[in-house]
């Protein structure tokens, strides 16, 4: 039986999601609370960006769900991680399992280490696995411009080489064995959708602190330096005396960890990905005639620098939200439920990626209102 079935275990497993940008995590966590299986999980959610989205993407379901804003993963780790954990252990028999989706800038080290390093939280949790999701069409690009992405990988215990649809099984046996060369420990398995049978995801007792030991031998003992290390976006409010980077960055340098025999041991100067910076705008309803052609247009030309893109757009006239996400050159939109009564009907979109120019992405963005009826 599997052990997320049982109250009975005093420990409450804890499964960690994670993956770059646009890899299929949150595809992943709507299959885990929409299908019936009979399990409660409580979900924590940790997002970055001055406006909310990620939240209204996340399938509505009677699950209770946690959100950790803006900040990084690592002082929430501190903070609120061991906060809200806590407040869940305390209820326990409530919960089957519980689920952490990670940004997709994270190092999911010092989330694991949350649960080894504060006292509680060990006693009452345990972790169960560490599920990253791998996009197959862009990691080629990603393991040239992102450490972050490489080292998802190198500390999973399970891999789900995602998007299968978008590459040819020559890619994709090829990017199987780069994943494979990564983390020859991790069980793989490859998904479009993230479609999956939830047993080889959840319930996995996979997370081996033994072998993440043997890989490095500080594990237990490097959160605080980690800590103490790594540079924060603007709105964390821990107090390391480092400078922080200028608008809404996620520069992270906290890679203590040294799972797979890689140098990862940076001193504090240095900061990898500083140069991803996220845009959020805000508005009213747009003109479809005018959003659509924007967002195709500027996909295909900036696609490159654009790592991520999602918003909630108000269509005029359309009793719908609508979602639009993209991946590099990657854009999908959907109808998504209609706007409430209590709900103001306005657009949300961030793009995360490097070189956004701020300015001109506001300006274009406003010329895509739609035009206010004389009479409103
Ligand atoms: N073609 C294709 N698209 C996919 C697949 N899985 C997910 N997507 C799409 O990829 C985009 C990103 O998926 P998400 O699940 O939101 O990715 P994420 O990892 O949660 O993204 P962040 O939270 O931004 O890090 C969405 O538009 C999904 O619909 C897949 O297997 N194939």
């Amino acid at each position: 039986m599997s052990d997320t079935a049982s109250p009975t275990l005093d420990q409450i497993p804890v499964t960690v999601l994670t993956g770059y940008l646009g890899s299929g995590k949150t595809t992943l966590l709507n299959r885990i609370l929409s299908e019936d299986h009979g399990k409660r999980y409580a979900v924590i959610v940790n997002e970055f960006g001055e406006i909310g989205i990620d939240n209204d993407l996340i399938v509505e379901s009677d699950e209770e769900i946690y959100e950790m804003n803006n900040g990084c993963v690592c002082c929430t780790v501190r903070g609120d991680l061991v906060r809200v954990v806590e407040g869940l252990t305390r209820r326990k028999g409530r919960f089957d399992a519980i689920i952490v989706e990670t940004t997709g800038l994270a190092d999911p080290v010092p989330v694991a280490q949350t649960f080894f390093m504060d006292e509680d939280v060990r006693a009452k949790t345990r972790l169960d696995a560490v599920v990253a999701l791998v996009d197959a069409k862009h990691l080629p690009l990603r393991l040239k411009d992102s450490r972050e992405a490489e080292d998802q990988i190198a500390f999973a215990d399970v891999v789900l080489l995602n998007k299968t649809d978008l590459v040819t099984e020559a890619e994709l046996a090829k990017i199987e064995a780069t994943v494979r060369a990564i983390n020859p420990y991790a069980v793989i398995h490859r998904t479009e959708r993230a479609a999956i049978d939830l047993k080889r995801v959840l319930g996995q007792r996979a997370f081996d602190l033994k072998r993440v030991l043997d890989a490095d031998p500080e594990f237990l003992e490097e959160a605080e330096k980690a800590h103490d290390d790594h540079v924060c976006g603007p709105d964390c409010d821990h107090d390391h005396g480092h400078d922080h980077h200028g608008h809404d960055h996620h520069g992270h340098d906290h890679h203590g960890h040294d799972h797979h025999g890689h140098d990862h041991d940076h001193g504090p100067a240095a900061i990898h990905d500083v140069t991803v910076t996220s845009v959020s705008l805000r508005g009213g309803e747009v003109d479809p005639k005018k959003f659509f052609p924007w967002i195709q247009a500027l996909t295909q030309e900036q696609g490159p620098n654009i790592l991520r893109l999602k918003g909630i757009i108000a269509i005029a006239e359309d009793p719908d939200r609508y979602v639009v996400q993209g991946v590099h050159m990657i854009v999908e939109g959907d109808h998504q439920r209609p706007w409430r009564a209590d709900e103001k009907r306005e657009s949300r979109l961030v793009f995360i990626g490097r070189e956004l120019d701020a300015e001109a992405l506001s300006a274009e963005f406003e010329a895509c209102a739609a035009r206010q009826r004389a009479d409103a």
